[in-house]
């Protein structure tokens, strides 16, 4: 973005209009009186802030509103100067060499070089040198030194600390600046010294704040007789006429109080805008010619009205005037308000960095968590892996045990099944006792008396039993067939002996009077069902009848081929 900065002030007109009013008072002054008054003043307060700064020293204070020689001899030894200088920047000063607490009983001009404080004096103007502050020679330490020159270091060093403790924000108010990072350098004029100083601070802000940039060439020009025999007059021609008659020593005070005049003017200048602007809401929408139009926010106007106080009165503590033009101001106010759009967006910039940041760090968790998850959930699945194919052998064993059983049984069994008579009690007739796997039955014999005979078989059931009770003694091995063993249930008996009854059931079909083949077959298919993840069985029926020699497919529609062979 072009950062072409509004200047809708002319410097030149309010150094004009500030030499107009108090140009004769800019001179009339007292300057022996005033130099004396000012030094004093300067000197308790460099000595004020030694005091607060390093405290007590040998035992003693600085001396409170101490006079030129009582500043000069406390210092002298330069253990005061190092302590405070690393009060600053600690360790500026390694090794302060301490002196004996009645250094101050000796008498002004007497030799210290015993005590060695040349080395503190000489570390100490070292480090203030290099930290680009004022600093004075040695011999300003001694009786006829230039003491005002200690005065303005010690007053630069405090200066600095302010400013540092500031957090290093805005103006360094002291006349110097510390040494900048780059080697760029302000260039200053020897003539237009004591007044391009104040732009050359107004720079060092720039290096924060932008607000004057790089435009000192533009204010050295405007400083300068830039144009020779133009009708507007420089501030620097300006100066010169007010300075042409004046003594050398004179030329500061005045400086300084016509400096202080173009505050005021400057100040007064502001708060008139500030008062203009607060009245009347801005009116002027066209584009500035120098902002850059694209940064213009609708939206942003409203509370960027809120924030022109504050901005206004940071360019007046940033020491710059305004001429006071409506349209100036309106300028100005569009620079700002860009300016806040810019910030805005830059910290919306930074918010939506840090959700991106946030966003990231946290889908790494649930990559982390998801990958966790999934390696505890594949041993899970191993474990069960393992669990179920151990069942599987398990199970395997169990049936190998099963059928074994069902062969140590008997591969052949032959179960005896007493039909009840109708109209006549149980165990009546021919049937003798029926006992777990015998009967006996009396058979008639030719002298009238009765023969007993017994029969074995593996099980006999007498007229009471069920039809659960048959089928459970069968059940297991028609679980064989399940593991690939043949199976064959037959019955077999006279006519009306309850074969049918047996094996299907009775004409109306309960659910206690079905016989095994429908018990056998649900069995089956239960079974198969229990299995269906494991084993997959394929079922198939076929009912034949053997009658009279001859096979009859049961389940055949086409009765014709019905017989054997059924093709
Ligand atoms: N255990 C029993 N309990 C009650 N009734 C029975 C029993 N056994 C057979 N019956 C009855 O006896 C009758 C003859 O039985 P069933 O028809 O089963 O004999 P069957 O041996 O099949 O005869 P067939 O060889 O002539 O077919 C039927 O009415 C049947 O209900």
């Amino acid at each position: 973005m072009a950062t072409e900065p509004a200047f809708p002030f002319s410097i030149v007109s309010v150094v004009e209009d500030v030499i107009q009013k108090h140009g004769s008072s800019l001179s009339d002054i007292n300057l022996a009186t005033r130099k004396a008054q000012e030094a004093s003043s300067r000197r308790n307060e460099a000595a004020t802030w030694l005091r607060n700064t390093v405290g007590n020293v040998g035992g003693k204070d600085m001396v409170d509103e101490p006079s030129e020689q009582d500043f000069r001899i406390a210092l002298r030894s330069g253990i005061i100067l190092c302590n405070a200088l690393n009060k600053i920047q600690p360790g500026a000063v390694p090794k302060v060499v301490e002196a004996p607490s009645d250094i101050d009983d000796i008498p002004d001009g007497a030799a210290l070089s015993v005590y060695q404080y040349f080395e503190n004096v000489r570390n100490f103007l070292v480090t203030v040198e290099e930290m680009g502050l004022p600093t004075f020679e040695a011999s300003d330490l001694e009786e006829g030194g230039q003491s005002s020159r200690i005065v303005n270091c010690v007053l630069a060093l405090k200066s600095y600390s302010e400013w540092e403790m500031g957090g290093k924000n805005g103006l360094w108010k002291y006349g110097g600046n510390p040494k900048p990072p780059s080697s760029e350098k302000p260039v200053v004029r020897k003539r237009s010294e004591p007044f391009t100083r104040y732009f050359s601070r107004a720079k060092s802000i720039g290096d924060k704040d932008s607000w004057l940039g790089d435009h000192s060439s533009n204010i050295d020009a405007v400083l300068h007789d830039h144009s020779e025999g133009s009708s507007i007059p420089s501030v620097y021609s300006l100066v010169r006429e007010i300075l042409h008659d004046k003594k050398q020593e004179e030329i500061p005070i005045i400086m300084e109080s016509l400096l202080s005049k173009v505050m005021e003017e400057f100040e007064s200048r502001v708060l008139t805008i500030q008062q203009q602007t607060s009245k009347t809401p801005r009116e002027d929408k066209e584009p500035s010619k120098v902002l850059n139009s694209n940064l213009k926010s609708a939206d942003g106007d409203e509370e960027m009205e809120e924030n022109d106080d504050v901005e206004l009165k940071q360019k007046q503590n940033d020491g710059v005037k305004y001429n006071g033009s409506e349209e100036s101001s309106s300028q100005l106010l569009k620079y700002q308000n860009c300016q806040i759009i810019i910030q805005r967006q830059n910290e919306n910039i930074q918010e939506l960095k840090m959700i991106v940041h946030q966003t990231k760090e946290g889908m790494h968790c649930l990559h982390k968590k998801y990958m966790e998850d999934f390696v505890y959930l594949a041993r899970h699945l191993n474990n069960i892996d393992s669990a179920a194919s151990g069942y599987q052998k398990v199970l395997e064993e169990n049936r190998k045990l099963y059928n074994q059983m069902q062969d140590l049984k008997g591969n052949i069994r032959v179960y005896c099944r007493v039909r009840p008579l109708e109209g006549q009690p149980n165990n009546c007739g021919i049937v003798g006792n029926v006992e777990e796997e015998s009967i006996s039955l009396i058979m008639p014999s030719k002298n009238g008396k009765g023969v007993k005979k017994i029969f074995t078989f593996n099980k006999v059931f007498g007229p009471s039993a069920t039809q659960g009770k048959v089928f459970s003694d069968t059940q297991p091995l028609i679980r064989s067939v399940l593991d690939g063993f043949n199976v064959c249930i037959f019955a077999y008996g006279q006519t009306g002996s309850g074969k049918t009854h047996t094996m299907s059931g009775p004409d109306n079909i309960t659910e206690e009077t079905v016989g095994v083949n429908y018990r056998a077959l649900r069995d089956l298919f239960n079974l198969s069902e229990q299995r269906k993840d494991t084993i997959h069985y394929d079922i198939s029926v076929q009912m034949l009848e053997i009658y009279n020699e001859q096979v009859r497919d049961l389940l055949m529609t086409d009765a014709s081929n019905k017989r054997y062979p059924f093709c």
